[in-house]
């Protein structure tokens, strides 16, 4: 796949001090966000925290109350003709033509592209091919979301925003739709994902941001996410009841060191070749022999959770 000529700017998309509100609710609270060109950028944000709500504003389906928003260099408010051949989105429910076979359906919308990919490579690629016959609304809830995806790609888009790609696919067809988003990316093309799927943005993002109460609470590349400050944990067994003074003294400052159960030992903190060689040190000078030592590194579903709490969202 080739994308459309353009001028290229630094970020596909790039947000300054964006606040959206409906009624009393602050759904974008003063957000910045930026995803540079050719990049994939995983939003992640508990139910509510605004994700959708962002998006929206970047295609050109809601407006900002304040802030700007940039799309390929365009406002999406007022320039939205211009832009729309320019971006791909996955719409949920089949848009406009739930009744349309498959087949015909992604042939409507290649039409209206200048340099459309072929919608037969498309299906055969989703794995949709039998399916082109088949009228949107009988096809499957994973042939919907798989045929979602086609329409988004099928104008050779140089920047898409996919809502959730994945939800509700099994494990095949989510394989399928991750090489079809790798496959954008070796081709430039800017891809923008929402994802409650905390494997899929560790997968396949460049960048993550992730969002809560409608503004950023951290983002970064996964490996930065998941190594910032206390990131990780070492277990070790032991006789129970051995003195730790010895060990906490040799440790560098700000590391936890506990012995959770009788004989169970942990050591948090970041745990570095250093930090393991200290601990079996201490282990020989105690003359113990550890079993079932290992290092435990914190997750990004472990950092996504402790930013954004464990109580349920509404
Ligand atoms: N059209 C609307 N009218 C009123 N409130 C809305 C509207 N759209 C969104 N909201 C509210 O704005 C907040 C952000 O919603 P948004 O859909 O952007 O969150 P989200 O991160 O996409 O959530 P989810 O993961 O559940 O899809 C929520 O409190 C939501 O109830």
């Amino acid at each position: 796949m080739t994308t459309q000529s353009s001028k290229p700017t630094a970020h596909a998309v790039q947000l300054n001090g964006v606040y959206k509100r409906f009624g009393s609710t602050l759904a974008v609270n003063g957000l910045d966000l930026e995803v540079p060109t050719g990049t994939v950028l995983a939003l992640l944000g508990p139910n509510g925290a605004g994700k959708t709500t962002t998006v929206e504003m970047c295609e050109g389906f809601l407006n900002a109350d304040e802030g700007t928003v940039r799309v390929l260099g365009l406002d999406p408010a007022t320039e939205r003709e211009k832009l729309s051949p320019r971006i791909g989105v996955m719409l949920q429910g089949g848009g406009a033509y739930p009744g349309a076979r498959a087949g015909e359906m992604l042939r409507l919308i290649a039409q209206y592209s200048q340099n459309p990919l072929d919608p037969q490579w498309l299906l055969s690629t989703l794995g949709l091919s039998d399916a082109a016959r088949t009228p949107y609304r009988r096809l499957s809830g994973g042939q919907q979301q798989r045929l979602a995806l086609a329409c988004a790609l099928v104008g050779r888009p140089e920047l898409v925003f996919l809502d959730e790609p994945t939800a509700g696919l099994d494990a095949q067809a989510r394989i399928l739709v991750w090489e079809l988003i790798e496959a954008l990316r070796r081709d430039g093309v800017t891809v923008l994902l929402t994802t409650h799927m905390m494997d899929e943005a560790e997968y396949l993002a460049d960048h993550i941001v992730i969002i809560d109460h409608g503004r950023v609470v951290d983002s970064g590349t996964p490996t930065e996410i998941t190594r910032r400050g206390a990131q990780g944990q070492l277990q070790f067994m032991a006789p129970p009841g051995l003195n730790l003074t010895l060990l906490r003294d040799a440790l560098p400052e700000g590391y936890l060191t506990r012995e959770a159960n009788a004989g169970v030992y942990t050591v948090e903190g970041e745990i570095t070749p250093q930090v393991l060689c200290t601990v079996t040190a201490w282990c020989a000078q105690m003359n113990v022999l550890t079993t079932n030592l290992r290092v435990e590194q914190r997750t990004l579903e472990d950092v996504f959770l402790d930013l954004t709490g464990r109580e349920l969202r509404g």
